[in-house]
């Protein structure tokens, strides 16, 4: 197995979340809590996901002070504007410097009734306005029961991406339902074993080099207890973490996961 040569990225979705004056705090203080513990930048791609009224105010904080953070978005529109009450198109997303964009979520796939066509209409949005998609796919604990753990996340990536070009610059997050918010994390086996499957996946759609270059995240109850474990495997590449992320020192410990023994 050689070694890893992917940035890994440790991903802090905050969901629903922070108001803009929180998530300022929230930043600075994440910010200088790493720079405290001379934690090298560059050495693992941080980025936060805060709800939309927050975007500004982060973008904002984190061009003035210079903050390695990279900024994402929880959700985009698949239309670029018009008629589509509530939605946010991915261009505004662009012009607020958001580099990534969390497309597909399970709360969205279940709340929102978001289908795989629409993750893959909005996955090529995201593509055309400059984001990277963060394509989240997941077995529910249904799935796994009947068809284990790959089938399902694996239809749903090929679905995604469908059309896309061979030099995608894309993330996959590897979410099994059943292990967000439950404190029941997946087994770094299970993780390895399904970011491998989803890896041949991307292999097979967008060709070898996209496959190697691709990076696949786990997410479900990631912790600083737990975050070693998972990154030890050849095919996970970082975490999309939830609740951890609310928690500056929590997610600092994640992000410096290398400092954990045995990395
Ligand atoms: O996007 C994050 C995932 O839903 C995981 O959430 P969690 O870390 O709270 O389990």
């Amino acid at each position: 197995m050689g070694v890893k040569t992917r940035t890994p990225l440790i991903a802090g979705n905050w969901k629903m979340n922070l108001d803009h004056l929180q998530a300022v705090a929230f930043v600075q203080k994440l910010h200088w809590t790493l720079k405290d513990a001379k934690h090298e930048d560059g050495s693992v791609e941080v980025a936060v996901f805060p709800p939309f009224t927050d975007i500004r105010s982060v973008q904002t904080l984190i061009d003035a002070d210079k903050i390695p953070f990279a900024l994402g978005a929880q959700d985009l529109s698949a239309h670029d504007s018009g008629a589509y009450t509530g939605e946010v198109s991915g261009a505004f997303l662009a012009k607020l410097d958001a580099k990534y964009v969390i497309i597909g979520h399970s709360e969205r796939r279940e709340y929102h009734s978001e289908s795989d066509e629409v993750v893959a209409a909005k996955t090529k949005a995201a593509l055309k306005h400059g984001l990277s998609p963060v394509i989240c796919v997941g077995e529910t604990a249904e799935d796994l029961e009947k068809f284990g753990a790959s089938a399902v996340p694996v239809g749903q990536l090929e679905v995604a991406l469908q059309g896309l070009p061979k030099d995608a610059d894309i993330v996959v997050a590897y979410e099994p339902v059943w292990a967000i918010g439950s404190g029941q994390a997946a087994t770094p086996q299970q993780a390895q074993d399904v970011c491998a499957t989803l890896r041949t996946v991307v292999a097979k759609v967008l060709g070898d080099d996209a496959a190697a270059r691709t990076r696949i995240l786990y997410g479900g109850s990631v912790k600083a207890a737990n975050i070693a474990s998972f990154m030890r495997e050849p095919d996970v590449d970082g975490a999309l973490v939830g609740g951890a992320s609310l928690v500056v020192d929590e997610f600092a410990a994640i992000i410096r996961f290398e400092k954990h023994v045995g990395v």
